[in-house]
């Protein structure tokens, strides 16, 4: 499907198709590519209203909606129906680790300090994230980086998208990852997502990738993780949605690195003018990457970490019909103007029975997402 078409005229902060489209969804079902930008918007609120004047949308919203979003509309949208082909895996310049922010020893500080609070407070879940600094010897290519991502994801995840409608500072800036987590999806009025929270990690020996499996899947601590995130969207789609379909318990989803536990949700749009923007903007941030209550978790995160700028916002589009579909924006990477400098981020949700060591560990099995495309761990 194709949305008109314009030329990609160049203002100060705009993104352009000059080293390949500023926008580039992968998914199992298809991919969805702009071409070309007629305008940008870093007001939500502002998009919401275009795309109900029939334009499409693309791009990233941030995790505190606060902050500038990185939306363009399109001169073109291009939607597959297949992932992002790729014939070959390219190669990436050499990609060393700087530093830790903060250092591991800290956060698990910080998760110590939250479980303290989780156990003495009305805070019942926070997803508390950690950051790493990582340096090319060359500039990276970020189609070279979503080419491996799309290619080491069995279901072909993997997004490209140029951050510069959110502002000067964001001029020439690559958001690159590859998330398992769809926040929301619109297709007429057919409304589905797939929140993910509670993770394992992986192993190369089939026996024991299954019994890790089996034990996500029994952990009473991660099942809580769990059931927040799907209360929450429960709570915040009826608002908008009927016949909300829920099953009775979470299954197993994989990523290479990553058991999850996962909850299919499905529900009825009430008013078709609510486009996939407006539901996106109204479920998110999800305790997936926020906590539970949202305010108080937001706050804590807030006065722990900092900002996130587009780690844990959400990426994704919305066409003139209002149909489209945003991924929650994790397993990622912030690649700098200059192609050299890299900002990863990985979090895990805690809860009052959450261990430390453990968070820190998930953390780093996170990171081996964004970390294996740009080749730290060849
Ligand atoms: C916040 C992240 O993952 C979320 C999605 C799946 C499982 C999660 C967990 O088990 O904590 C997180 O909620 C991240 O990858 O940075």
């Amino acid at each position: 499907m194709t949305t008109g078409t314009a030329p990609n005229a160049a203002t100060p902060n705009q993104p352009t198709d000059c080293a390949g489209p500023h926008f580039v969804l992968s998914r199992p079902h298809g991919t969805v590519t702009a071409h070309g930008v007629t305008g940008t918007i870093s007001d939500p609120t502002e998009a919401v209203a275009r795309v109900r004047a029939g334009e499409a949308i693309a791009g990233a919203l941030p995790f505190d909606v606060r902050e500038p979003a990185a939306l363009t509309v399109p001169g073109r949208l291009e939607i597959t129906s297949a992932p992002l082909p790729v014939t070959a895996r390219p190669e990436v310049p050499a990609v060393t680790v700087r530093r830790y922010l903060p250092a591991p020893a800290e956060h698990t500080r910080r998760v110590t300090d939250a479980v303290t609070r989780l156990r003495e407070t009305s805070l019942r879940k926070v997803v508390l994230a950690r950051a790493v600094e990582l340096d090319a010897t060359e500039p990276l290519d970020h189609r070279a980086v979503l080419a491996r991502l799309v290619a080491a994801d069995p279901n072909g995840n993997g997004y490209s998208v140029d951050l510069g409608a959110a502002g000067d500072d964001h001029r020439g800036v690559r958001l690159v990852g590859s998330s398992p987590e769809v926040l929301i999806r619109r297709q007429g009025a057919t409304v589905t997502c797939h929140p993910l929270a509670g993770s394992a990690p992986r192993d190369s020996d089939p026996d024991r990738d299954a019994a890790l499996g089996r034990a996500l899947a029994e952990s009473t601590k991660d099942l809580t993780e769990h059931s927040y995130v799907v209360e929450s969207l429960k709570e915040s789609l009826a608002p908008l949605c009927s016949d909300i379909e829920v099953p009775p318990g979470p299954v197993l989803t994989t990523t290479p690195q990553l058991w999850h536990l996962g909850t299919p949700l499905r529900a009825t749009l009430r008013d078709p003018h609510v486009s996939a923007l407006e539901l996106a903007l109204a479920v998110h941030p999800t305790p997936a990457v926020c906590g539970t209550p949202t305010d108080e978790a937001m706050r804590t995160i807030l006065a722990v970490e900092g900002g996130r700028g587009f780690y844990a916002g959400a990426v994704g589009w919305t066409d003139a019909s209002g149909d489209g579909e945003w991924m929650v924006t994790i397993r990622c990477a912030r690649i700098a103007a200059d192609g050299l400098g890299v900002l990863a981020h990985a979090g895990g949700g805690i809860v009052a029975a959450s261990e430390p060591d453990s968070e820190l560990d998930e953390t780093t099995t996170k990171f081996g997402t964004i970390m294996a495309a740009l080749g730290v761990m060849d």
